[in-house]
């Protein structure tokens, strides 16, 4: 697919962005664990942080196309920025736009929209994972015209550092998947404690937290959609989300695939360029194969979207395609470098370490193939 001149545009000012910006000092987040709150601030002010949300709630309001094109290359400078910054507009900020109120807009996709306020999905818990329709999370009526939700939430992106969560609970305990509603909740509401932030492989500078909600009040109008209509809010956004995901897995390739090239430029073996040894060069060729395919099915869903075309099914396929080509092309990237590869003075076990949850975080691959059989077999 060919960007238009808008799209383009928009993805040569993300490039310089995270090649400037972000990829300088991706290394010393990870190795610190810090979360890049001036950095969120700085994409915010650039309209990176609500990109498809319209302007008249604070956004960019760019298609879907330009969308995905920024987090690759938001990815490709720094994986975990785009690990907050997709789960912050797919799942947070769309849900909001498409149940919330005008006064819940007003509240929260405003400035969520600006990076003012980053997002959190609260959906996960600890026995909960790939069966969302099973959380226990419960949220009751009380009688001042609010709910109280009690219960524990696990893997949740920006559960610390976040200011908004996207809460699930069940209002219904008898109505299975149509018992569970969604809730709109400031992180800083009594009763919400992060009870551990987890020690994580890769993506270390987001944070995942475990979190317990204690008989936390929240008022009526903090309900996002009807009742009961919960799992839908949740469901309906995951295809955006996994997009997201897609593309973040391609730029994250596509980083470790460049540094491997270019070190094949150099590095001098047996009185010739690495380049020019066959084997090293049929697999970059392999390597750059792979990663232009799986970038023009995330376009392409994305075009999808931008027509309005459903592409549930398409964007499991993107998602299972690129987040395995990108685990792929990065230990391709490694063996590239032989022993420097597996250092930490150089980038690549650090992008590889980071870019293996993509087959694990918005649904597992296997539970992409499951959404792609289903549509299969209708
Ligand atoms: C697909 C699945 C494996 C199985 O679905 P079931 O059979 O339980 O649900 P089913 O009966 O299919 O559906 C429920 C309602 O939902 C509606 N809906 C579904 N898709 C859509 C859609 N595309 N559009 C509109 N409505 C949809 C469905 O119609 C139904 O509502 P209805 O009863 O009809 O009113 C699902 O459970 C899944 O996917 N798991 C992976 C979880 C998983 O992905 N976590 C991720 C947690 S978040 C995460 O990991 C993060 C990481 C990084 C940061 C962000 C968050």
């Amino acid at each position: 697919m060919i960007l238009n001149e808008e799209q383009s545009f928009i993805r040569e000012t993300a490039r310089k962005v995270a090649r400037e910006r972000l990829a300088p000092t991706a290394a010393i987040r990870d190795r610190d664990c810090r979360f890049p709150a001036g950095e969120l601030a700085e994409l915010g002010r650039l309209g990176f942080m609500g990109m498809v949300v319209p302007r008249a709630w604070g956004g960019a309001e760019t298609d879907y196309v330009s969308y995905v094109a920024a987090i690759m290359e938001i990815a490709a400078g720094d994986g975990p920025i785009s690990t907050i910054m997709g789960e912050h507009t797919s799942v947070c900020c769309l849900p909001v736009l498409t149940y919330g109120t005008e006064e819940q807009k007003n509240r929260f996709l405003r400035p969520m929209a600006r990076g003012e306020m980053i997002g959190c999905f609260c959906l996960t818990e600890p026995e909960a994972g790939s069966d969302p329709a099973s959380i226990k999370t419960i949220a009751r009526k009380d009688g001042r015209s609010g709910y109280v939700i009690s219960g524990t939430k696990q893997f949740i992106t920006s559960g610390r550092n976040g200011s908004v969560g996207i809460v699930f609970a069940v209002t219904d305990p008898n109505a299975g998947k149509k018992g569970i509603s969604a809730f709109v909740v400031p992180t800083n509401t009594p009763g919400w404690t992060v009870t551990r932030v987890e020690e994580k492989m890769g993506q270390r500078s987001s944070d995942t937290c475990a979190l317990s909600f204690d008989d936390m009040w929240v008022p009526a109008d903090s309900l996002l959609g009807r009742e009961g209509e919960g799992l839908r809010v949740a469901l309906s956004h995951l295809d955006g989300g996994r997009l997201g995901i897609a593309a973040q897995s391609v730029g994250m390739g596509r980083a470790a695939f460049e540094h491997a090239l270019g070190y094949a430029k150099e590095r001098r073996q047996f009185g010739k360029l690495l380049i020019e040894h066959q084997a090293v060069a049929f697999r970059l060729a392999d390597m750059a194969t792979r990663l232009e395919a799986a970038e023009q099915l995330v376009l392409h869903v994305a075009a999808m979207r931008d027509a309005g075309l459903p592409c549930f099914k398409e964007a499991s396929m993107a998602k299972v395609l690129a987040s395995e080509t990108a685990e792929r092309v990065c230990s391709d990237a490694i063996q590239t470098l032989g022993g420097y590869g597996y250092l930490a003075d150089f980038p690549l076990e650090r992008i590889y370490r980071d870019v293996r949850v993509c087959q694990i975080y918005e649904g597992t691959g296997d539970m992409q193939r499951l959404v792609i059989a289903r549509a299969l077999t209708g």
